[in-house]
Parts: structure tokens; C-alpha cells; sequence
């Protein structure tokens, strides 16, 4: 193998240049972060074989020198980025966190594969103080303080994760679309789907799926049958969806999930919160049906009914109209690739969003029977039982125990769990949020959970289900309800508004917010009004806390309720 070309070295040379190849790799990785195909073959694939050459002249057999130079190369590389990423040369050296997170993204993975991230970043706070390091270049801020500057007007844009979410071919959807600029241009067309004007608009589409929903219940009811309510609210707000992004087209309520596309939705939303941890390697991943079956059946439906939805226009002002630019408003029209992303991200940001929390309210009323007493009663006095519908938005509004209740809920178990990534620009200079120096290059989170149950910004009781923390302004005396068994001690009331972020703050905030309340406050007070309702005697309600899991939005198990018609 030895040939006049490659320069003779001793053994001890020639694996000394192997070493060197290596730190040269891990110093063109740090500074360009290559991802895409051609500079890694050359960097992982092919530049190992210079040091094979020179390797070579020392062994006999072809297959010897090539072994020892690539498995040299490789543990070279990774010690040198691991042993980097926890040196005080990192720039993100002087933050706290666990060793495993600070060495490799894989570590979030695996904690993402658990389902209880939400948990696990809560203790990590815990122990470390508010500014924890993450990931390798990844702080978590658990400070209200820092919410403006990461996420606010002047805040940072989206961060990598979001390239870890997409499919590399495709037009990202909006939540996806990392510049500002252009996320921008696009915001404009959603803005307009949810102003005051066009969410009243929508209303009579609420109230006829709604009421489609009671007629499914009552059955139920008269058959005396166990109702999973969690999963009729998933399906509710699947063919609500389905109405506002396509002009109809699931009739879950009516069919069940026939065509298993809220099955290849859930299945989906689990494989992206492991990915988005990795953006680099989703191009590759997604060249595997095992990732791709769920996302490339969702699409293809998606591009099925916005093809049709377009042929067939629509009489009404829904959604999707705005999102198409129907009203010609837009200098460019959108291209279909970007609508169709669109329409796919109206169905997967709003349905099970809206879905989770509200059955996370009702296990919280559920187990609070004086709470739900008080709640019945509010409602029965704004719309007594058989006189109409509570769907008066206005009025709905207004109803101080409702919107308590519907805000505990978003609380407690906020749908996006964690909130979404921003990052610090790579070769920006970096930003200071608060008085931490945060350099260019970084992703950064709030980690909503941990925030919404932090006793600093919501006490007393910050773990529990009390609604009436909504009812009072912060610093009135409250008994802390946690401690029933020790009356008449009374304790400052801290309820902090500017910590609260269930639909995150600034121009990337959820678009679809008015929506989503108009949508909980109308079921959430039909529900009541309707039905009696409890948790069946078998169901152990420790249950729900722990199957809840994080897969980005919360995934949240079966609610097995027993439902009585309160007319009859
Ligand atoms: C209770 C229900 C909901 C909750 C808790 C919720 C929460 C959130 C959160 C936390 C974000 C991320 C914002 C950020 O990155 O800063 C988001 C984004 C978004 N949500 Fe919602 N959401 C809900 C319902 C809805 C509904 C009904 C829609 C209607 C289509 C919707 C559409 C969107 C869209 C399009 C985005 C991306 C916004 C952007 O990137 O500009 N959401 N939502």
C-alpha cells in the first residue's frame, strides 16, 4: 500500500497526524457547523483517509491501517468536542448544569424520550438557579425577566430546533419560519384570520360542532356508557379544525378516527420532540419511512384538501380564506407549498392544544367538587339549564369563576410545555438578558412549566389546582389551601400576571389565542351546563398527573368519566 506519494512516518508520527486531522475536523465543525452532505463525507468520511495512507507503511494487510486510523480519528474528535464543551473555553463555561447535558445533544433526547422533560427541567432549576445550561449551547432562563428580551418585541428570533421539525424539501409553516423578516411577511395573513372581527365570524362553526358534541355525549349518557372525555374533546376540536383550515373534511365526531389521521398526528408530534433536539441529523432522518410515514400521510392529506378547498372557494369567511389571501390583500400571492404548510400547522397547533388543556380542566374540577359546585352554579345563573345556549362570547367573558377556572388549567399543565426555543444569531455579538451575557449562537428557552409553578410568581399552593388564585389581586390574605387542616393563618396572595405565558408573549406569540379561549370558554360552560359529571369509581386520579407527558405539546392519556344528562 505504501507508495512514493505519502510521506513515510513513524508509527507514532502517523498517529499523531491522525489526531491532528481530528482537532482540525472539530475546529471546522465549531466554526461552520457543516450539516449538510457533501462536507461531511468530506470531513467524517473521507479525510480519515489521508492519515490511512500514512498508517499504511506500517502494516501489511490493507483493512489494519484503515481500523486503526478511523477508530483513532473518531474517539480524537469526540474527546476533543467533548472535552471542549465542558472546558472554560466554551462560551457557555461559566452557567451551571448537569455534565451529561452540557456533553451531548443526545442527552436531551434521551430525557425527551422519557416524556417527563417538564419534570426534569423543573429540578434541574431547583438545583442550579435560574440560568441552567441544557445542552451544550443551550440556556433554560427561569426568570419573568427574561421573557421580554428572549421572546418580546425586541427578542431573539426562533432557534434551531425549528430546523429539527421539518421536512428539509418542504416550505416551512409559519411556527417554523426562522427569520424575522420573513416570519413577518407571513404573520400578516394569520393576524388577520384571528382579529376580533374574524374570530366572530367563526363562532356559528363553534356552536355547530359543539352541539354536535353534546348529541355524541347524550347518547352516551342515555346508554349509561364510560366516556373517555379527553379523547371526545380531541375529536371535537380535530373536526373544528379541520372547518377553520380546510373547510370541513373530518368528521371524527360522527366516524371515529376511520382514516387513523389524529392516530398519525399523535404518532408524529412524538417522533419531532425527539428529532428537533438533532436538527442536523433530521435531513437524514427524514430520508427513513420510520420518521417520515406519519409527516408525508399528514401532508398528502393536507395537499388533498387544500387542493379541494381552492377549487371548491367557500361561502364563509373562515381560516383558511385569510391564510389563502382570498381577499387579495398580500402584494405576492402565497405559494401553495407555503399554504399547504399553513393549513397542516392550523390543525396540529390548534386542535390538541386546545383539547389537552381543556380536559386537563376538567380532571382539575373533577377532583375539586366543591370547586365544580361553584363553577355549576356560576353558569346555571348566566344560563340556566334548558334555557339556550352558552354562546354568548361576550357574556362568556365575563364569567369571573369560568375564566379562573380555564386560566388555572393553562397553568398547571400549559399545552406547549416548555415553551418554544429562540437563539441567540451565530456571529451576532450575543445579547444580554438581564444580567447575563448570553453569546451569539446560543438557544435559549423559558421553560413555561417550571415558570407557571414557580412559588416566586404563583402562591400559595403553586403545584395545585386553585383556581381562585384568578379571583383576587395579588397581596389580598388567602388561606393557603394546601394547608385546609390549619385554619385562619393567612398568607400574601401572589398571582403574577407578567410570568403567566400559556400562549407565549411578542410577535411570535400564538397567533390562534383569541381563538382558543372563545373555543374552551363556550364547551367548558356548555359541558357544565348539560351534563353531571364524575371521574368512574375504578380510576385512580394519580393517574393523569403521571401519564401526562411532554412531547413538546403535552400528550395526555385517557379521562374516564360517567356522564348524566342534566335535563333528564
Ligand atoms: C389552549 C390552546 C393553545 C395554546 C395553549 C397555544 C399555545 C401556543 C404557544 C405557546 C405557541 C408558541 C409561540 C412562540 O413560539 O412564542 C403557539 C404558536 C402558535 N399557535 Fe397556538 N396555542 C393554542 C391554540 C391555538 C389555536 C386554536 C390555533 C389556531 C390555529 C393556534 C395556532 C398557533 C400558530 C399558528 C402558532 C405559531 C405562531 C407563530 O409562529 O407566529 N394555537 N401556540
Amino acid at each position: 500500500m505504501a507508495s512514493s506519494l505519502v510521506p513515510v512516518l513513524t508509527f507514532r508520527d502517523a498517529l499523531l497526524f491522525t489526531v491532528t486531522s481530528a482537532l482540525f475536523s472539530h475546529l471546522v465543525f465549531n466554526k461552520f457547523e457543516p450539516n449538510k452532505p457533501r462536507p461531511l463525507v468530506v470531513l467524517l468520511g473521507l479525510l480519515p483517509l489521508i492519515p490511512t495512507a500514512t498508517l499504511s507503511t506500517h502494516y501489511a494487510s490493507l483493512w489494519q491501517p484503515f481500523v486503526v486510523a478511523y477508530t483513532t480519528y473518531y474517539t480524537a474528535l469526540l474527546l476533543s468536542v467533548g472535552i471542549y464543551r465542558v472546558s472554560p473555553f466554551h462560551p457557555l463555561s461559566r452557567y451551571p448544569g448537569p455534565l451529561p447535558a452540557k456533553l451531548s445533544k443526545f442527552w436531551s433526547v434521551w430525557i425527551a424520550s422519557t416524556g417527563k422533560q417538564h419534570e426534569y427541567f423543573k429540578r434541574l432549576h431547583e438545583k442550579f438557579g435560574p440560568c441552567v445550561r441544557i445542552s451544550p449551547n443551550e440556556l433554560s432562563f427561569l426568570d419573568a425577566g427574561a421573557i421580554a428580551p428572549i421572546m418580546g418585541n425586541d427578542g431573539l428570533p426562533k432557534g434551531p430546533m425549528w430546523d429539527g421539525r421539518r421536512h428539509p424539501d418542504w416550505n416551512p409553516s409559519l411556527i417554523g419560519t426562522r427569520d424575522i423578516q420573513d416570519h413577518k411577511r407571513r404573520r400578516n395573513r394569520w393576524n388577520r384570520a384571528f382579529t376580533s372581527a374574524s374570530v366572530k365570524e367563526y363562532e356559528p362553526t363553534i356552536s355547530r360542532r359543539a352541539l354536535q358534541l353534546v348529541e355524541q355525549l347524550e347518547k352516551r349518557a342515555k346508554n349509561k356508557e364510560t366516556v373517555d372525555i379527553a379523547k371526545w374533546l380531541s375529536f371535537f376540536t380535530f373536526d373544528f379544525m379541520g372547518d377553520m383550515a380546510f373547510g370541513g373534511g373530518f368528521e371524527l365526531m360522527q366516524e371515529d378516527d376511520k382514516d387513523g389521521l389524529w392516530k398519525v398526528m399523535e404518532e408524529g408530534i412524538g417522533n419531532a420532540s425527539l428529532i428537533h433536539h438533532i436538527p442536523w441529523a433530521c435531513r437524514y432522518l427524514m430520508q427513513m419511512n420510520i420518521f417520515t410515514k406519519d409527516t408525508i400521510a399528514l401532508r398528502s392529506f393536507g395537499l388533498r384538501r387544500v387542493t379541494a378547498r381552492k377549487e371548491q372557494g367557500s361561502h364563509v369567511k373562515d381560516m383558511f380564506h385569510h391564510i389563502i389571501d382570498e381577499d387579495g390583500l398580500e402584494p405576492i400571492p402565497p405559494p401553495f407549498s407555503e399554504i399547504v404548510s399553513d393549513a397542516i400547522l392550523a390543525i396540529v397547533a390548534g386542535s390538541d392544544t386546545t383539547a389537552t388543556v381543556m380536559s386537563n380542566l376538567f380532571y382539575g374540577v373533577l377532583t375539586n367538587p366543591s370547586h365544580y359546585a361553584r363553577l355549576r352554579k356560576e353558569v346555571d345563573t348566566i344560563f340556566p339549564p334548558g334555557e339556550g345556549n352558552p354562546f354568548d362570547a361576550a357574556k362568556l367573558a365575563e364569567i369571573p369563576i369560568l375564566n379562573a377556572t380555564i386560566n388555572e388549567a393553562l397553568r398547571l399543565s400549559p399545552a406547549v410545555v416548555n415553551g418554544t426555543q429562540r437563539a441567540t444569531p451565530r456571529g451576532s455579538g450575543g445579547k444580554m438578558i438581564g444580567e447575563h451575557y448570553v453569546p451569539g449562537g446560543t438557544a435559549l428557552i423559558v421553560p413555561t412549566y417550571s415558570l407557571h409553578r414557580d412559588k416566586r410568581y404563583f402562591s400559595p399552593a403553586p403545584d395545585m389546582f386553585w383556581p381562585d388564585r384568578w379571583l383576587f389581586p395579588s397581596g389580598t390574605l388567602v388561606e393557603d389551601p394546601s394547608k385546609a387542616n390549619v385554619k385562619h393563618e393567612k398568607v400574601p396572595l401572589v398571582t403574577d400576571h407578567s410570568a403567566f405565558i400559556p400562549f407565549s408573549v411578542g410577535p411570535a406569540n400564538c397567533v390562534g389565542k383569541n381563538l382558543a379561549q372563545v373555543e374552551m370558554r363556550m364547551i367548558v360552560s356548555l359541558l357544565v351546563q348539560r351534563f353531571e359529571m364524575r371521574l368512574i369509581d375504578e380510576y385512580d386520579p394519580k393517574d393523569w398527573e403521571r401519564k401526562l407527558e411532554d412531547r413538546f405539546v403535552l400528550k395526555k392519556s385517557i379521562l374516564p368519566i360517567v356522564i348524566k344528562d342534566r335535563s333528564i
